[in-house]
């Protein structure tokens, strides 16, 4: 019973100690580490203060190498929560940025794809449909510190010319394909690599969405990526994920690798 009580006043001394050194050795820029002196354990806060050093020294002393075990789990813990402290911070101070075409075959599903992704993250702060034009429109969605601008670009034979013109300086290339229509398929492929010819367009990373999974006649995946011969495409990163925007699923898989496509502002 005396040991347990004791054993339970270190522990919230033990907790104590443990905040105060996270704090200074983040303070001091330094995460320091845990080190085994023969039976013992110490938290090594480097070049920060050798008497603060000494101090959780002597009392690492009095307490067991077990006790040391879950103290440092505790700060592991501790840290992790300071890490999501920090990116918090700084999501107000290193805004992220992103700028993406959207293109594909008219009735592919480009415009439901930009209603589904401005949907899902509809709040007070997440998107603002800025203007809208024959042939093209823009939105812009705001994921943490994220924000995506989209440019819907009209799939008809007339709008096509202008998919190269809108492609030049964006992040990423999202070609969709209703990958139910497969009479389309053939014109879908031969539109996307001749655009992807364009010099002015090299090595900007492609996505393509095969939409309309909830079709029965939808293509698979493997089968969308050899009718549209995305293994020939060369000198850059090409992704496929499989989509509906009816059915919203996969979207949010599409959401991550835009987001991880993001360049910070300047
Ligand atoms: N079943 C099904 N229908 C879809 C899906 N996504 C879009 N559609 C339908 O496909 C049609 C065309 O969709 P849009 O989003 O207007 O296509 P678009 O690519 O913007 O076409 P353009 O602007 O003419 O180039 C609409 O009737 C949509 O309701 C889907 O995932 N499943
Ligand atoms: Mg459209």
């Amino acid at each position: 019973m005396g040991s347990g009580e004791e054993d339970g006043s270190h522990g919230g001394v033990g907790a104590g100690v443990m905040v105060m050194v996270s704090m200074f050795g983040l303070w001091g820029g330094r995460g320091g580490s845990f080190e085994e002196k023969g039976s013992k354990w110490f938290y090594e806060v480097g070049e920060l203060s050798n008497s603060f050093t000494t101090h959780i020294y002597t009392y690492r002393t009095t307490v067991d190498k077990k006790r040391e075990v879950s103290i440092a789990i505790g700060f592991g813990f501790l840290m992790g929560l300071w890490e999501a402290f920090l990116n918090w911070l700084r999501s107000f101070f290193f805004k992220q940025e992103m700028e993406l075409s959207l293109i594909g075959l008219q009735n592919a599903g480009k415009t439901s794809l930009v209603n589904v992704i401005a949907v899902s993250h509809n709040s007070s702060r997440s998107f603002g449909h800025l203007f809208s034009l024959v042939g093209f429109n823009m939105r812009k969605v705001t994921k943490g510190n994220v924000t995506i601008k989209m440019w819907d670009l009209g799939g008809q034979p007339r709008f096509r010319s202008m998919w190269e013109r809108y492609c030049r300086a964006v992040s990423a290339i999202v070609y969709v394909v209703d990958a139910a229509d497969q009479d389309n398929l053939p014109v879908a492929r031969g539109e996307l690599h001749d655009l992807l010819s364009k010099p002015s367009l090299s090595g900007i990373p492609l996505l393509v969405l095969g939409n309309k999974t909830d079709k029965p006649e939808a293509l698979t995946k493997q089968a969308l990526t050899d009718e549209m011969d995305l293994n020939g495409i060369p000198d850059r990163e090409v992704c496929c994920f499989m989509i509906s925007c009816k059915n919203s699923s996969n979207i949010d898989t599409v959401i991550d690798w835009l987001v991880k496509h993001s360049k910070v502002k300047n």
